[in-house]
């Protein structure tokens, strides 16, 4: 091989001595072409950084605009303090306008966010709704003057949904995605836009259009992803309630992080018409929209908004299925399974007893709480963290690194775009060597390698349907209602660490890749107690290069919150706020 390029060099080499006058201009011409190469190369880096700096001019000119609107505003706290029984009272009395309520929490929204950075901009139309709801004679529905806060990646007609990508800045929205029409529907007014992880595909949040989101109880550990700024804005008081979006945990870890309520539904309980995600065209793990909001009855609240008939007229490929009343009202006991560890990371003891101090609580209101020994995915942990990412990123994110050729790369992502760059043989490599040491280090080099055919691809999605079928078998064999267990294995990481420790959100993925809905309730903080447990070799020993990284990043988490998933079958997401009501009234955490 080598003799045949040194033959073909050896013939240019005769050929350009024999033909200077061709020669020199072969030459000016590869000059030229990597002259060209370089020009265009800083003029898509000009252009880029332009279109950015546009982008954000616009942001900001709306944020000045609705800043000088509040500036006289002084009740704001008053207000936003408000239960949501009170404020909906209030709004529904006449005691408040929904100009008044939209004014106090823009006001607030706009502090928070001075602080944490959770919003990219307010929503310009949000006063012409509130003053139309004020002038209206109409019945008022659930949400009437309520203000909603919207991930990013939603569509809202005039707005670009960007992931902090720049080459979607400009692709502007022609119409609402179906949900902010249902919620516009009911009366909520959607006020701002928050923050998201470049690509989505984080759970820290950092993007070069926008910049990076901050988590409202500690400033140096993260608030989570992808949705990033609806968990720091709700969590730090700006918003009452807001949409994010999820595909493993971007609902969940951030309402872990920040403290707040999510519910994760069903793929198509709800309608994804009008959401942005790069996933779109991967039918085997779906991302979903999803309610969170800062206490319960607002969660409960938005979600039986959401599952309401006019969302099947607007998108008729959403099963109708409205919010089932009866069944969310039924007191009877239930059969629920619990578990700390599912095989794969060992939860830290703060995580460990936010589950046990749930069982306690649901067991006090009468139910039977079990161990939920799921033998399935006990086994196969490893192989669930193939199931889920292998079959996520069939591409080895090469549409994402294309999508991002001109742009900047958050740090947050840029480590797994680079794994997608390996060659496979040397995944395969490291998944064989680092396996004798490191399981779940050699499943991500495992889970990092693509497909080289399309029956491979339908072979590893089988699998994940087989894998379904086994653990659905499991639930109904132990005859459960629900199931609940951790969010995280441990308290929110150090925003340092947490693009380096992604494969936590596994306790998350599960439920995305059997698709049940899941919901969090933010269930105790850190203790001190917890700490000396955890860095007590006796009770926590570190055993793999993750758990060392999230151990190093617990120092100072005290007081920091930690949350519970409640689980329920797919399509039963009432019977999942069932519990979820249940465990936060035995904690006395309702508003
Ligand atoms: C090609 C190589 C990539 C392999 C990377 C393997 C290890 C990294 C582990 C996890 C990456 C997946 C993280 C998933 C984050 C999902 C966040 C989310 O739910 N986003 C919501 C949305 O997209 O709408």
């Amino acid at each position: 091989m080598l003799v045949a390029y040194e033959h073909v060099a050896a013939d240019a080499v005769r050929f350009l001595r024999g033909h200077p006058r061709t020669g020199s201009v072969i030459i000016s011409l590869a000059g030229a072409g990597i002259l060209g190469k370089v020009v265009l190369y800083f003029w898509y880096r000009h252009c880029t950084n332009k279109k950015r700096q546009d982008r954000r001019d616009k942001a900001q000119t709306r944020t000045k605009r609705v800043a000088e609107n509040v500036a006289e505003v002084t009740n704001s706290d008053l207000i936003v303090k408000k239960s949501i029984k009170e404020l909906r009272e209030a709004l529904h009395n006449g005691k408040l306008s929904s100009l008044e309520v939209l004014k106090a929490f823009q006001k607030e929204a706009l502090r928070v966010t001075k602080d944490i950075n959770c919003v990219t901009e307010p929503i310009e139309d949000a006063e012409e709704l509130a003053k139309h709801l004020d002038a209206s004679k109409e019945v008022k529905r659930l949400l009437h003057g309520i203000p909603v806060s919207i991930k990013e990646n939603i569509a809202i007609a005039g707005y670009d949904q960007t992931a902090g990508m720049a080459v979607h800045i400009g692709d502007i929205a022609c119409e609402d995605a179906v949900l902010l029409q249902v919620l516009k529907d009911h009366g909520a007014i959607p006020f701002m836009r928050t923050n998201i992880p470049q690509t989505m595909l984080s759970y820290d949040c950092t993007n070069p259009l926008y910049g990076t989101t901050f988590n409202p109880l500690d400033w140096s550990r993260t608030p989570g992803g992808s949705s990033t700024g609806e968990g720091a804005l709700i969590g730090g008081g700006g918003s009452i309630m807001g949409i994010g979006s999820d595909i493993g945990g971007s609902l969940r870890i951030p309402a872990d992080f920040c403290g707040i309520f999510t519910l994760k539904p069903t793929w198509d309980r709800i309608s994804r018409k009008g959401m942005m995600t790069h996933s779109r065209g991967n039918l085997s793990v779906r991302p979903v929209l999803g309610p969170m909001a800062r206490d319960f009855d607002s969660l409960l609240l938005l979600t039986r908004a959401i599952l309401s008939p006019n969302m099947y007229e607007l998108d008729p490929l959403v099963p109708p299925l409205p919010f089932d009343i009866k069944e969310y009202e039924k007191t009877s006991p239930l059969r629920i399974g619990f578990y700390t560890y599912d095989g794969t990371f060992q939860c830290q003891p703060s995580n460990v007893r936010a589950v046990m101090e749930a069982k306690a609580a649901l067991e006090a209101m009468g139910h039977e709480v079990v161990h939920f020994d799921f033998p399935t995915m006990m086994g196969e942990g490893f192989k669930g963290c193939k199931y889920y990412v292998h079959v996520l990123v069939p591409d080895r994110l090469a549409k994402l690194r294309k999508l991002l050729a001109n742009d900047k790369v958050s740090s947050a992502i840029s480590l797994n775009l680079k794994l997608g760059q390996l060659p496979v043989w040397l995944c395969k490599a490291a998944e064989f060597i680092i396996g004798f040491k490191d399981q779940m280090l050699a499943s991500v080099f495992g889970a990092a390698v693509g497909f080289k055919s399309v029956e491979e691809y339908i072979d590893k999605v089988q699998d994940l349907e087989d894998f379904r079928q086994r653990f659905m078998d499991a639930w109904l064999d132990m005859a459960l209602d629900a199931v609940i267990c951790p969010v995280f294995p441990s308290p929110a990481p150090t925003r340092d660490l947490v693009g380096m420790v992604s494969p936590a959100g596994i306790y998350c993925w599960l439920f995305n890749a059997v698709n049940y809905p899941a919901g969090v309730v933010p269930v105790t903080q850190v203790t001190k107690e917890d700490l000396d447990k955890t860095f007590d070799p006796k009770h926590f020993q570190p055993r793999n290069v993750y758990e060392k990284l999230l151990l190093k990043s617990t120092k100072g988490s005290e007081g920091h919150s930690i949350g519970v998933q409640c689980v329920a079958l797919p399509y039963k997401e009432e019977l999942c706020l069932r519990v979820m009501r249940d465990l936060t009234q035995a904690l006395g955490k309702r508003s």
